[in-house]
């Protein structure tokens, strides 16, 4: 056993002691968000190596339940709600809570409430489960507005008042990505040690990016500066070269690689789906507070994606975010398109 790599080990940056740094720069913290984020990770952990083994654990496949979405629930879907649901309750911090698998928000039991709201997508790619493509899961976090019993109103505000966002990717390696408002710090899972280490301190999106990622199948059905932003892409005038197409299918897993090599995520809207399919509360808003964190920008196709007042919990919004001179592109074709 090598002693002194181990000793060595002791002073890496995990994410306790991140968070509990961040924390000391604020005398009048409490350190009710230091303890609500560390149940938030217990979860990830937890939802992480079920995710490792859903093949064996039999975890793979059809809860046999249609969420509000209706959309047929994962058994990993159900599961990670259910750890999440526990670990923030039990957390002493939380109040109301908004899940993409619940119809209505969650009311903390009153013995049990705190001063935070938090809304989360427990598996987000839940379409990439069972062929063991990365997943993840998305969260929000508010600060109940008058500090008292919190109500459905202390969530449906705008993503820029959001006290701290995060996700999680269970992919080749577990990373969690988190802003508590001071920029946007990456850390992964050391299996051996079950912590969150600093590997990517201050991440910044790069200025312009080399890739769009959209789902292309719903191409007949786009708005025409959708389509044009697409057609410029691949087909760019003056000597440009083309972008590369990049498209998972779990959100989480094309944001982060928009966060790390830059580009754009879009979900436009379409006639399909007139509001896109991403939700607004806690896809889009987690995703846009990141991005804009790390120096990019996230727009609706209307306007900046975190100004945006949603009515209903379940609200869906279209996105376009990432590299922000790649997004401003798109906002000067909805310009010249009229429909801005
Ligand atoms: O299959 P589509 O229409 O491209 O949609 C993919 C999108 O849907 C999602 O899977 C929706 O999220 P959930 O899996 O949490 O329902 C996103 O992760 C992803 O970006
Ligand atoms: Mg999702
Ligand atoms: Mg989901």
């Amino acid at each position: 056993m090598d002693h002194a790599a181990d000793a060595q080990r002791t002073d890496l940056m995990t994410l306790t002691r991140f968070v509990l740094n961040e924390q000391s720069k604020h005398p009048e913290a409490r350190g009710d968000l230091t303890i609500l984020l560390s149940h938030i990770v217990l979860g990830c952990k937890f939802v992480c190596a079920a995710v490792n083994k859903a093949g064996l654990a039999k975890l793979i496949g059809l809860a046999g339940d249609t969420n509000i979405q209706g959309e047929e629930q994962k058994k990993l879907d159900v599961l990670s709600n259910e750890v999440f649901i526990k670990a923030l309750c039990s957390s002493g911090r939380a109040n109301v809570l908004v899940s993409e698998e619940n119809e209505t928000e969650i009311y903390v039991e009153t013995s049990r409430r705190g001063r935070y709201c938090v809304v989360f997508d427990p598996l987000d790619g839940s379409s990439n489960i069972d062929c063991g493509v990365s997943i993840g899961t998305i969260f929000g976090i508010y600060m109940l507005k008058d500090g008292k019993a919190g109500v459905v109103s202390d969530v449906l505000r705008p993503g820029k008042e959001m006290v701290a966002a995060g996700y999680c990717l269970y992919g080749s390696s577990c990373m969690l990505v988190l802003s508590i408002g001071n920029g946007v710090h990456g850390f992964t899972l050391d299996p051996a040690l079950g912590e969150f280490i600093l590997t990517h301190p201050v991440m910044r999106v790069p200025r312009k990016g080399k890739i769009y990622s959209v789902n292309e199948g719903n191409a007949k059905h786009w708005d025409e500066p959708t389509k044009k932003y697409v057609e410029i892409a691949k087909f760019p005038t003056g000597g440009s070269v083309p972008k590369s197409l990049r498209y998972i299918g779990s959100m989480v897993a094309d944001v982060h690689r928009t966060l790390l090599y830059g580009g754009i995520f879009m979900y436009p809207a379409d006639k399909k789906s007139p509001n896109g399919k991403l939700r607004l509360l806690y896809e889009v808003f987690p995703m846009a507070y990141l991005v804009e964190q790390a120096g990019g920008q996230a727009f609706t196709g209307k306007e900046r994606a975190l100004d945006v007042v949603p009515k209903k919990i379940h609200e869906r919004s279209p996105i376009f975010l990432g590299s922000f001179e790649d997004v401003e592109e798109i906002k000067s074709l909805y310009h010249a398109s009229g429909l801005l």
